[in-house]
């Protein structure tokens, strides 16, 4: 056997792996009289000598060429490459960006094109694709703070100012059911935490009043306060924060799934937590915190959700979530509640293994005219669990302002 047979059976192997077994077979069986040189010829040189270097994987060669086709217009070879990249497991999002930055370097009609062909596809593949509608009510601007540590924003929606602060391991994405639900009347702004989502994550450890200036920069930056500030768990605590140290940026608070402090055993549990995330990474937690967010019954009814919650926890930065938790552990606004002068709504999950219903009874009490709602069929993150309950509680409690 040569050298050039070798580099063919090595280019074919590698044919294989990115295009199928099926395709190359087509190919290679169909080779006639006119085109088997013209196969051999792709078969070392594309498949062998280019497709075969390591200085490059071949995700990253896949996307390459799904770049290449459409700024040539090769739709053909485009769709090839697209259907082999989908079935070989690139992700979408990475289809998604490769699209998107396509639209720059090789002009928008181009984009148009490969976009259209890539629905086309991913309906075929029986791939269900998430609504995101562009409706007013449902569009929204990301943007960053001009003021650092830089925090990630969403904004969207008209009308009363309602910031939204999600929990710990979570992002802006927490809030996707309630944001478009409040947006009809309610400008509604959602944040990443530092240390979370696309914010900036500096150096922790963090305390519960660096979070608390994190809210107050945010609020006068956007410069539409005071607000009705909607926070669950660590944004409960962040939200009380606020409104204890700058009332004049709190119309209104809600403090879903929460607590003003924990008890000692509490802070132990915290420590074992941060231990663990330090040593072994967010892997090591993420059963145990899947397992407290959302009950079994959801868990089996929604596996999709849980899997984005999972993806978005494993996401996040490891520094990061530690830096939080040592805030989160060591939060106590028990002192401030009694001072809180504006209208409060306490949410608290029935099944709520993070923050059991006992201390949103005990911060409920420690507010002034704070009214408790307990929903029934939540446990930690409520706003995902059931939705419509919450928005229909803050809905009335918004209204009621
Ligand atoms: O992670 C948990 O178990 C519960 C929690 C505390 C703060 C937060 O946001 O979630």
């Amino acid at each position: 056997m040569n050298d050039r047979q070798d580099d063919f059976d090595r280019g074919v192997r590698n044919r294989r792996a990115v295009l199928g077994d099926a395709w190359v077979d087509r190919s290679l069986d169909n080779a006639n009289a006119f085109n088997a040189d013209f196969q051999s010829l792709i078969t070392r040189y594309a498949w062998h000598d280019i497709w075969g270097r390591p200085g490059l994987d071949h995700r990253t060669r896949r996307l390459l060429v799904l770049g290449m086709t459409i700024a040539q217009g090769r739709w053909e070879e485009y769709e090839l490459h697209l259907r082999a990249a989908v079935e070989g497991g690139v992700s979408l999002q990475e289809i998604q960006e490769t699209l998107m930055q396509s639209a720059i370097y090789c002009g928008v009609p181009a984009a148009n094109t490969a976009f259209k062909l890539a629905m086309s596809l991913l309906k075929e593949l029986g791939m269900e694709l998430p609504a995101q509608p562009l409706s007013a009510q449902h569009r929204a601007s990301s943007h960053h703070t001009f003021s650092a540590p830089q925090l990630h924003v969403l904004r969207q929606g008209q009308g009363r100012p309602v910031v939204l602060s999600h929990a710990l391991g979570m992002d802006v994405h927490m809030w996707d059911a309630v944001a478009p639900a409040l947006a009809p009347d309610c400008e509604v702004l959602r944040y990443d935490h530092r240390g979370h989502g696309q914010s900036a994550a500096p150096a922790g450890p963090y305390s519960m009043d660096d979070l608390v200036d994190d809210a107050a920069r945010l609020v006068r930056e956007w410069g539409r306060g005071p607000v009705v500030w909607v926070g669950l768990s660590m944004g409960g605590m962040v939200g009380q924060g606020l409104a204890a140290r700058h009332p004049e940026l709190v119309q209104a608070l809600v403090v879903a799934n929460s607590t003003a402090h924990y008890p000692d055993a509490g802070r132990q549990m915290w420590a074992q937590r941060i231990a663990t995330v330090e040593n072994q990474g967010l892997g090591a937690i993420a059963d145990a915190v899947m397992g407290r967010y959302f009950h079994e019954a959801f868990r089996a009814a929604h596996p999709e959700a849980e899997a984005a919650a999972r993806a978005t926890l494993l996401r996040t930065d490891a520094a990061g979530y530690v830096a939080c938790c040592h805030a989160v552990s060591q939060v106590d606004w028990r002192d401030a509640l009694p001072r809180l002068g504006c209208p409060t709504l306490v949410i608290a999950g029935e099944q709520d293994q993070g923050a059991p219903v006992a201390m949103s009874e005990a911060l409920a009490q420690a507010v002034p005219g704070a009214r408790l709602e307990v929903i029934a069929q939540a446990s930690h993150i409520s706003a995902l669990e059931t939705p419509d309950e919450f928005v229909r509680l803050l809905r009335g409690f918004i209204d009621s302002l």
